[in-house]
């Protein structure tokens, strides 16, 4: 795109080329070139002068600061010569005015510094004294306890870090303090890949200014982000609003628009019937978990299809649920014993958990996705069978919600090359298809037919446990069978799943935390 776009142009540039997405996401993630049009037209429009809004910017990541940390803890604040070094500079005067212990330094890589340093660096210079990085000799030694202050380089980077910013950037992560980055860690890309062998700062905490950077999602990122915060400095609702965006960050506001309430008359018919297709010898577990989670959400009757050797299991330990016996006594087959199942009678069918890969139930996977009418949510060794027979991918009922973890996906897919590679494979694999794609993880990605993306915000490592995608699925079918549409629930459902995790994580802590909890935390009001 054309830097020299304004921002109402940026606007119209977005709104001809991208689809207007899903209406009940709020927290929107834009690139770098909106980010700036943002800025601008808070500028433009509020109206406040740019000084003044670096001054918001630097009050609110103040705020942010004195919350957490002592006076007693020497800080030194790293500025570059751009708007983040200006932030800096503000920050410097702001905690020294609050008689924190402040050493200012600029990194002077460059002749030029911006309109906006130059006036803080007044100010600033008034009241305290700055130091200046020029080469490595002027590099102050940086001792434990300290806090550093990371605003050499923010949003505005547009080449790989080199020379004295390299360098002083090495220092501070190789110092033992702690650094809490501004807006974003120097050197660190928002919204696309850096090269190999970059430097970049590995904060503890990285403050960011009005809304989440693409880069905070990805795990390969991680480590340049640390635990991230979001401050609120007032830019223009109206630009956010109006700013079209294929990347959303799901907060608890967006759901609270998702839940529907219960009417006062509602009975169990109303909230749909739904099938289960789970487990097999030695994997019934995932049927029961799957099974429990989607009765705790909130579906109104459930079946379960499950092989022969399951049927007492889930008889004792779901006693709400209907059971089918598949023929088989270890497998699914797709032959009841019973009679002869009728797709037709179910609000919403779950497959997947547990199923194992077993020829025969190859057979009853492709026959499913051939008679069923309507969305299924498919994880697990479903999606395992349909990677080994990619025919079966065009078979799959559109809207379908598909839970891969990462593995499963690139057996769906191929192996990528960065985190940005893999959101597009899996953008373009939902829009192709068009499947609602979760790809399970922290931040869970959910991509949709439309070519969205929202990223989850709940959830913790803990989670990282046997069965808490079997409850995932449950979830989500349980959902499903009530009528939010497939996106809806996806969000919805994976969200809660993710709020039901930090829950127990409160609780018991995250490593004790077992599928389980998850179910018997699970909550939605
Ligand atoms: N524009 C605004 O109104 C606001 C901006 N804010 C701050 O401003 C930042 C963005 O400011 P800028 O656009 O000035 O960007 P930066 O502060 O990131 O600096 C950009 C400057 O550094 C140069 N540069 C880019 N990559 C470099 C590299 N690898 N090595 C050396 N120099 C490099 C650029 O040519 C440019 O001159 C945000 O991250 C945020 O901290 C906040 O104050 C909020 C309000
Ligand atoms: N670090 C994490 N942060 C947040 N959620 C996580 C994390 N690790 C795992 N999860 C969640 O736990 C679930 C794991 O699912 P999955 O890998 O299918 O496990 P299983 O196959 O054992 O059931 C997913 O919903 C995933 O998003
Ligand atoms: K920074």
């Amino acid at each position: 795109m054309d830097e020299r776009l304004d921002a109402d142009e940026v606007f119209s540039y977005f709104a001809t080329t991208t689809p207007y997405p899903v209406n009940f996401s709020l927290m929107k993630i834009l690139n770098v070139e909106q980010t700036r049009a943002l800025d601008q037209y808070t500028i433009e429009h509020e109206p406040v002068a740019p000084i003044n809004l670096m001054e918001r910017a630097a009050q609110a990541f103040t705020d942010w600061y004195t919350a957490r940390f002592d006076k007693d803890r020497p800080v030194r604040v790293f500025c570059g010569l751009g708007n983040n070094g200006g932030d800096g500079l503000a920050i410097a005067r702001l905690l020294t005015q609050l008689e924190y212990k402040v050493q200012t330094y600029v990194v002077r890589y460059a002749p030029r510094e911006s309109e906006d340093f130059m006036h803080n660096h007044r100010r600033l210079k008034l009241i305290a004294p700055i130091s200046y990085i020029e080469n490595e000799r002027d590099i102050p030694v940086i001792r434990n306890r300290e806090v550093v202050i990371d605003a050499i380089l923010g949003s505005g980077l547009s080449r790989t870090t080199e020379g004295i910013v390299q360098s002083a950037i090495d220092a501070i992560n190789h110092s033992p303090a702690t650094v809490v980055a501004v807006d974003i860690a120097s050197g660190l890309f928002a919204d696309a890949a850096n090269g190999p062998n970059a430097t970049i700062i590995q904060p503890d905490y990285t403050v960011t200014f009005q809304l989440p950077k693409l880069a905070f999602m990805l795990p390969s990122q991680s480590q340049y982000v640390g635990e991230w915060h979001v401050v609120d400095i007032n830019l223009s609702r109206t630009f956010m609003d109006r700013t079209p965006t294929t990347y959303f960050y799901t907060t608890e506001r967006e759901i609270r628009h998702l839940l529907r309430p219960r009417n006062r008359f509602s009975h169990k018919g109303s909230f749909g019937h739904a099938l289960l297709f789970a487990g097999s010898y030695g994997k019934m577990g995932a049927a029961v978990l799957a099974s429990r989670a989607c009765l705790r959400s909130g579906v109104g009757l459930l079946s379960v299809q499950v092989p022969r050797c399951g049927y007492d299991i889930i008889q004792t330990t779901v006693p709400e649920a209907m059971c089918q016996p598949d023929g088989h006594q270890h497998i699914l087959t797709g032959q009841s014993e019973l009679e002869e199942i009728d797709l037709s009678k179910y609000a919403a069918i779950g497959v997947g958990p547990g199923i194992g890969t077993a020829p025969e139930t190859l057979a009853m996977l492709t026959k499913l996705l051939s008679d069923a009418q309507k969305p299924l949510v498919i994880d697990a060794d479903a999606l395992n069978l349909i990677a080994q027979n990619r025919e079966l991918i065009a078979k799959i009922p559109k809207n379908s919600i598909l839970t891969p973890h990462p593995k499963e996906f690139e057996r769906l897919t191929r192996r990528w090359t960065s985190d940005y590679d893999k959101l597009g494979l899996l953008r373009d694999f939902a829009q192709r298809n068009r499947l609602v794609v979760v790809l399970k993880g922290a931040h869970s990605a959910i991509a949709t037919a439309d070519g969205t993306t929202h990223f989850n915000s709940t959830g913790n490592p803990g989670m990282s446990t046997g069965g808490t995608g079997d409850v995932l699925t449950g979830i989500l079918t349980g959902l499903l069978a009530q009528g939010y549409d497939p996106v809806e629930a996806a969000v919805l459902g994976v969200f809660e799943h993710g709020r039901a995790g930090d829950r127990v994580a409160n609780q018991r802590g995250q490593i004790g935390l077992t599928a389980q909890d998850i179910i018997e935390s699970l909550r939605w009001d």
